[in-house]
């Protein structure tokens, strides 16, 4: 038995069937383009009977398509089938996918018919679509809840009317490895004429089991997948054809088996998936989440600086990113950040870097993610005011509808702390009062107040400019805090400082 495992790719298929995720003609050819460069040999463009634009979809797709087999869905009905051969007509490769339900609930309920009907329309189904192209697939549906003696009787008539790919597929969900595995071990023993086909796995992930059943498959023996990018699909979607081609990429060792996917493609057709769809991604799926490729603890990004094997069992430029990223937050250490400071361009001493470290930590803690943008202001920050004789301590504001709106500052000045309580047109008045009170400065006038966010979000860091002028001398002071207030009282002391130094090094008052 070969080891290469064709890949079935139903995103325009199946994958579509997910709510809202409709797509127009120009954007299944694109999605078309994109599956091919990725290396799927059989594309499902559609479901030629469902709608004129499924149609035409099947149709242009079925032109577009230089190398890939193109296949339409069609119910065992004489209509849906030649329509689908109808859309198909242009294609390379057609291949007509008919299927009808095998379990006693579908055929009872949903068919109202009996095993032996649905063995008749099998046959006439089958062998119509034979009639009209040469590549016929024939699945049974919700064949995991199906009986396996008529499940065994089915596929048997089915690829006694030509039928040369069997897919089995898990329609709800409900199989587990175990069991899905057993049942395509046994379907293979058990049909006479199984070795004229080949054998398909089609699993949905109500229990989040689709991809591992789909390896359990084809442990026993399926040599087709049928997958979508990003897993979309009905419900809780299909299995992820990203997630089972690196799986036996990955694990060789244990999954000896081999796919035609180009790897380095999967990204580039995860988001052209999502941008089409307007499905995202989340975060930490497999393969292709924004975090699969993330690291935000300080053990993990150390190790990774060391040698990133030891927390990817994959490179990122595998599928197709560009760089793994180590994301600065709370739980980061020293290796890390430093690593990040050197990529900005900073070489600080020792102490300034244990200070930065510091006060890193504390961002953290308030914010959510630390962006670059947010280094670069806090150890500015830190380097401007390393020596300034003035420095603030501690600020608490008390501020609301109601004025007047109090401030409580404490500055350190020249190493002694000082306090002042203050009150203001506002909290930013009440607290440049405080500065006032604590350090002098009658004769310079406030300039230029303003506030800019360093990067988006309610938890941004503000960055806060004050112009002071006194006697002619104008100096501009700047302070980044998470918290505006604080940073607008170090931008104030930190101007204060600069109009110290001013005026000549020992003079705090003018
Ligand atoms: C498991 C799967 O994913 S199967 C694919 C599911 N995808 C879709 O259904 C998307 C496209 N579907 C459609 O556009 C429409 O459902 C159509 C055009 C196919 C059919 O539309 P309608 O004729 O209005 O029928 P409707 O959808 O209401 O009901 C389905 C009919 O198909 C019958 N049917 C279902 N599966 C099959 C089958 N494999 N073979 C034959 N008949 C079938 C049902 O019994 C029902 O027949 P009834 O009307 O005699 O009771
Ligand atoms: C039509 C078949 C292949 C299907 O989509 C399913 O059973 O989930």
């Amino acid at each position: 038995m070969t080891d290469q495992i064709l890949i079935f790719d139903t995103t325009l298929r199946d994958g579509e069937q997910s709510p809202g995720c409709s797509m127009n003609l120009e954007e299944k050819l694109r999605v078309a383009a994109q599956l091919e460069a990725l290396g799927v040999d059989i594309i499902e463009a559609g479901f030629a009977i469902a709608s004129d634009g499924d149609f035409e979809a099947v149709q242009a797709v079925a032109q577009q398509c230089q190398r890939a087999v193109v296949a339409s869905l069609a119910r065992a009905a004489r209509a849906d089938i030649e329509r689908a051969a109808a859309a198909l007509k242009v294609a390379k490769r057609p291949r007509i996918h008919t299927f009808i339900a095998t379990s006693p609930l579908h055929m009872k309920v949903k068919l109202n018919k009996s095993p032996e009907q649905v063995l008749e329309s099998i046959r006439e189904s089958v062998s119509l679509a034979r009639n009209l192209v040469d590549d016929v697939e024939w699945s049974a549906e919700d064949a995991t809840r199906s009986e396996p003696e008529f499940l065994a009787r089915a596929i048997e008539t089915a690829i006694r009317a030509g039928a040369r790919t069997i897919n089995l597929p898990d329609t709800v969900g409900y199989a587990t490895p175990e069991t899905y595995g057993a049942m395509f071990r046994d379907m293979i023993a058990r049909v006479s004429n199984a070795d004229l086909a080949i054998f398909s796995t089609h699993c949905h992930n109500d229990l989040g089991l689709g991809v591992a059943n789909t390896l359990a498959a084809v442990a026993a023996g399926a040599r087709q997948v049928e997958s979508t990018i990003n897993g979309i699909g009905e419900r809780a979607g299909n299995a992820a054809v990203e997630e089972i081609a690196m799986a036996l990429k990955v694990r060789h060792d244990v999954l000896p088996w081999r796919t035609g996917i180009v790897s380095t493609e999967i990204t580039r057709a995860s988001r052209l998936i999502s941008a089409v769809t307007g499905m995202h991604v989340q975060p930490n799926k497999a393969i292709v989440g924004a975090n699969a490729f993330a690291h935000e603890s300080g053990i993990h990004q150390d190790g990774m600086l060391k040698d990133s094997s030891t927390y990817e069992i994959m490179t990122p430029e595998s599928v197709g990113q560009s760089h793994s990223s180590l994301v600065l937050g709370k739980h980061s250490g020293r290796a890390a950040f430093k690593d990040k400071l050197e990529s900005l361009g900073y070489q600080l001493s020792d102490n300034e870097f244990q200070d930065a470290f510091q006060r890193f930590k504390a961002l953290a803690d308030a914010k959510k993610q630390v962006f670059d943008e947010d280094i670069v202001a806090l150890v500015d920050d830190e380097v401007l005011r390393g020596h300034d004789r003035i420095q603030v301590t501690e600020v608490e504001v008390y501020c609301g509808s109601t004025g007047p709106q109090r401030a409580i500052l404490t500055l350190s000045i020249d190493g002694e702390e000082v306090t002042a309580a203050t009150k203001g047109n506002g909290p930013v008045d009440a607290l440049f009062n405080a500065v006032k009170k604590l350090v002098p400065h009658d004769e310079a006038t406030l300039q230029l107040y303003e506030v800019s966010a360093v990067t988006a979000g309610a938890d941004a860091q503000a960055e806060v400019s004050v112009v002071l002028a006194e006697n002619g001398r104008t100096v501009r002071g700047v302070g980044a805090h998470n918290d505006t207030l604080v940073a607008s009282a170090r931008a104030y002391v930190n101007a204060l400082n600069k109009l110290v130094v001013k005026r000549g090094r020992s003079a705090l008052a003018a």
